[in-house]
């Protein structure tokens, strides 16, 4: 049922659309029942329980915009401060994708195994949610782990302590780190927080 899942407006035909979390065969035993939790109701709760959207993808087209030429997320109507917004839904994974734009950690046990969420290759519209930088003076949305219904760990997108305006961009930080690992496959000598004027596909 999840994967005949209806695509939101604006999605790219190359991105496979998941509504539900996918695992890659590189996931442990140890680390899928983490992920999964008690099941203690049913998967399609999840999905069944979904709140109408609150975010639509819209592609850029502001010549200033860092991501011009790419897609964004916004907001599709005013937005409470501390609202739940959407999951980031990707193929969960424990091997490592250094060349993926849109892996983010799960989960890191002690043991230093990290639990990944890919949206490279398949994802929901959170895989569009763009860094501040370059954008706004700071984010106005961030990522938080939380468990579904049926007790499955996923990261989502939260609105922070102010509203946010119907048709304002939704923008995280991705943190100074993400973007030095990203400039140190390309360029090592740029400075991260020069990225902004670097992308500009228009
Ligand atoms: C998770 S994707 C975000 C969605 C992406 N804009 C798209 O259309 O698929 C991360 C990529 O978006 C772009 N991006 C996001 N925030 C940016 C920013 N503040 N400045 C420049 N590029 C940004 C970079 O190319 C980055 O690798």
């Amino acid at each position: 049922m999840s994967s005949q899942a209806k695509p939101p407006k604006n999605w790219p035909s190359d991105v496979h659309f998941i509504n539900s979390q996918r695992f890659h065969s590189s996931v442990t035993t140890t680390a899928r029942a983490f992920v999964q939790g008690p099941q203690t109701k049913t998967h399609e709760a999840d999905t069944l329980a979904r709140a109408p959207s609150l975010v639509v993808i819209r592609r850029i087209t502001e010549p200033s915009h860092p991501a011009c030429g790419q897609y964004g997320l916004f907001a599709s109507k005013k937005i409470p401060p501390r609202t739940h917004l959407i999951d980031y839904l990707g193929e969960v994974h424990c091997d490592d994708r250094p060349h993926s734009d849109y892996d983010i950690s799960l989960h890191r046990f002690q043991d230093g195994v990290n639990i990944g969420s890919d949206a490279n290759t398949m994802g929901n519209d959170a895989r569009f949610v763009n860094d501040y930088r370059g954008v706004r003076h700071k984010p106005n949305v961030e990522f938080r782990d939380r468990r579904t219904q049926s007790g499955e760990l996923r990261m989502s997108v939260w609105s922070l302590t102010e509203p946010v305006k119907k048709g304002e961009e939704l923008v995280v930080s991705y943190g100074k780190a993400w973007w030095q690992a990203r400039l140190a496959s390309s360029d090592p000598e740029e400075d991260p927080e020069d990225v902004k004027v670097q992308y500009c596909q228009c």
